[in-house]
């Protein structure tokens, strides 16, 4: 079957040669811009690490919905711990998706002045596990989702340092999604609504069963299928807004498995990462061209999150 999106080998970019490196900053650079999503092998994220998250996740939404309950906490629009089936809705859907999800976001040593921003991570008494290991494979997707900034970074000519301060200490985070099998004729036939994500880049390890899909520039949804040990990048509305349209945040959904297969549930993590809430999305002046007048107005990367959270029903 022909891929819906490019491969790239991110180890050509942390360990190669000075020829290679720039293969890859052009390859990525072309992927961005052209469909703003990419397969990437050999990301340094381990096997076992992913491996164990997943199996950690299976166990949690196996827990009955009221113990699950506990870890859904009120006023934090979703962004630490538990959010029931049902809540999140994309921001033009009146339907909400047909998921359930647990997130877990940055911790910063004590004393760091971002200690007040970063409410705790929730902590699962039945599966004690679970958080530690989660925070484990955030730290590896943020090293992942640095390299491919740092490569993305020389691609706009900006110098591979440009996103360093930015994400060190972000508000990123890493999502484990649970789609429960489907037992009657649903209302809709989309697991989770078509949308764009929020963020700067996001980091997808490859889902349990298939369903992921993007809209091309022909306005056909074409269906990602991940190869074992791929994972899938995509860029979000904020490296979007921040280079002026030049780097595509291409509307993504996940469709409802066939009758069949409709009592597979399905599970997928991704990973958002977020910079800092203070970042300047400023359009870039080398991205205003032209050809290519600015799009939008400033904003920081904060006030544009809350914006956001509002549209989709986590935030009040
Ligand atoms: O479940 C997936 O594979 C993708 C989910 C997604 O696009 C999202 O949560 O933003
Ligand atoms: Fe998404």
């Amino acid at each position: 079957m022909k891929r819906a999106i490019p491969l790239v080998d991110l180890s050509k970019f942390v360990s190669g040669s000075a020829a290679e490196r720039m293969a890859f900053v052009q390859e990525l650079g072309d992927a961005f811009h052209n469909i703003g999503f990419v397969g990437v092998i050999n990301h340094g994220i381990p096997k076992a690490l992913i491996e164990d998250f997943y199996a950690a996740s299976k166990r949690f939404f196996a827990l009955p919905v009221d113990i699950k309950k506990k870890y859904e906490v009120a006023g934090m629009a979703g962004q630490r711990g538990y959010t029931s089936f049902g809540k999140e809705h994309a921001k033009q859907s009146q339907v909400a998706d047909l998921k359930e999800f647990f997130q877990i976001g940055q911790e910063v040593p004590a004393g760091h002045p971002f200690k007040a921003k970063y409410p705790d991570n929730v902590q699962v008494t039945e599966e004690p596990e679970y958080a530690d290991l989660g925070f484990q494979l955030y730290r590896a997707f943020e090293g992942a989702g640095a390299q491919l900034l740092k490569a993305i970074s020389i691609h706009l000519g900006l110098g591979e340092t440009y996103f360093d301060s930015k994400i060190t200490y972000g508000n990123s985070i890493l999502r484990s999604i649970f789609y429960p099998p489907i037992t009657q004729e649903p209302a809709s036939a989309i697991r989770a609504e078509q949308h764009e994500d929020i963020n700067l880049i996001t980091l997808l390890v490859g889902a349990s069963a298939g369903g992921l899909e993007l809209l091309n520039k022909e306005n056909q949804w074409m269906a990602i299928v991940p190869e074992e040990d791929e994972i899938v990048i995509n860029v979000g509305d904020m490296l979007q807004r921040l280079t002026n349209n030049y780097l595509k945040s291409t509307t993504h959904r996940v469709v409802n498995p066939p009758r069949e297969d409709w009592h597979l549930p399905r599970l997928s993590i991704p990973f958002f990462l977020h910079p800092v809430s203070d970042m300047d999305l400023s359009c870039l002046p080398s991205c205003i061209t032209a050809d290519n007048p600015l799009h939008y107005e400033p904003i920081t990367a904060g006030e544009y999150l809350d914006e956001r959270l509002r549209e989709i029903g986590l935030k009040k």
